[in-house]
């Protein structure tokens, strides 16, 4: 009888060695209809398939992650979500991380049920790690943070994120006095607490938060979106991050993908990214 194989290394180290490798730039994969026209591709299942197949192609030999974005596939149904299934599994095997941006987020005993869709050997939409809401209560993401762990895979939890209209309620005070955006923090801290060289559940937090004074050593990765498109710029890092700047997964899709569907364009784009993060990153 074959043994049951073993779980891969935990997603925190696995993502800290690809950063190391690879530089820290995250590449979204958000196949917008806006986007699809440009590339001169059908706003259908195929376009997506052709788009996302080329983005892949493009640079998963050199990003440390891709990031796909769940709502651009679900907006095509049965035949989106397939091309999803594919695409994660692709962009794995050809050596990329993949964190899946779904944002799943509901009471403990469905967040089971979305845990199985993409944890655990036979998962259909298995993958790296995924992003989590945790604004029905932190601990309701429990069921998803221990699949993920017996899986080697990971979460993003959003504490502070890109978009304007997140600061009312992720700068509410809770009833110990802390933002809700820190007390996500606070959680997290203790998730990852001891885990070496650093621990699989990072947070969400955006790099147009120019102004937020949040303590973000939680010993995990900051996957920071909002570079490009929304504005935020590799110089804004440091201000955004200080000294938690090494632990900086930024994140960006609009500004990459533009430059397609030529390959040569998608990295020529990525790497301007990469260089400009390098300056500020180190
Ligand atoms: O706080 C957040 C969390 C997630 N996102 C997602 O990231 C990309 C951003 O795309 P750009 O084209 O680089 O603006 C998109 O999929 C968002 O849903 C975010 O922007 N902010």
């Amino acid at each position: 009888m074959t043994p049951p194989a073993s779980p891969p290394a935990p997603f925190g180290a696995r993502l800290r060695q690809a950063m190391d490798r690879r530089g820290p730039l995250c590449v979204g994969i958000d196949p917008h209809p806006e986007l699809l026209a440009a590339w001169g591709l059908e706003d259908d299942a195929s376009g997506l398939a052709r788009f996302t197949d080329t983005v892949v192609a493009a640079l998963a030999d050199r990003v440390a992650v891709f990031k796909p974005q769940s709502a651009f596939y679900e907006r095509h149904g049965s035949r989106g979500v397939a091309v999803l299934e594919r695409a994660v599994a692709d962009a794995r095997s050809a050596g990329a991380l993949v964190l899946l941006d779904v944002k799943r987020g509901d009471i403990g005993s469905t967040v089971t049920a979305y845990a199985g869709a993409y944890f655990g050997a036979g998962a259909p939409l298995r993958c790296d790690a995924v992003t989590l809401t945790p604004y029905l209560g932190y601990e309701s993401l429990r069921p998803a943070l221990e699949r993920a762990r017996a899986d080697g895979a990971g979460a993003f939890v959003l504490a502070r994120t890109s978009n304007p209209e997140g600061a009312e309620p992720q700068t509410a005070r809770t009833a110990s006095g802390r933002p809700l955006a820190q007390a996500v923090l606070d959680r997290l801290a203790r998730e990852n607490a001891g885990a070496e060289p650093w621990g699989s559940f990072g947070a969400v937090v955006g790099a147009t938060n120019l102004d937020s004074s949040l303590e973000l050593t939680i010993n995990g990765p900051l996957l920071a979106p909002g570079l490009g498109a929304q504005g935020a710029t590799a110089e804004d890092l440091p201000r955004v991050f200080g000294a938690a700047l090494g632990q900086v997964l930024p994140s960006a899709s609009r500004s990459v993908l533009r430059e397609g569907p030529s390959e040569a364009g998608l990295r020529a784009a990525a790497e301007r990214e990469a260089v400009a993060l390098a300056r500020v990153l180190g």
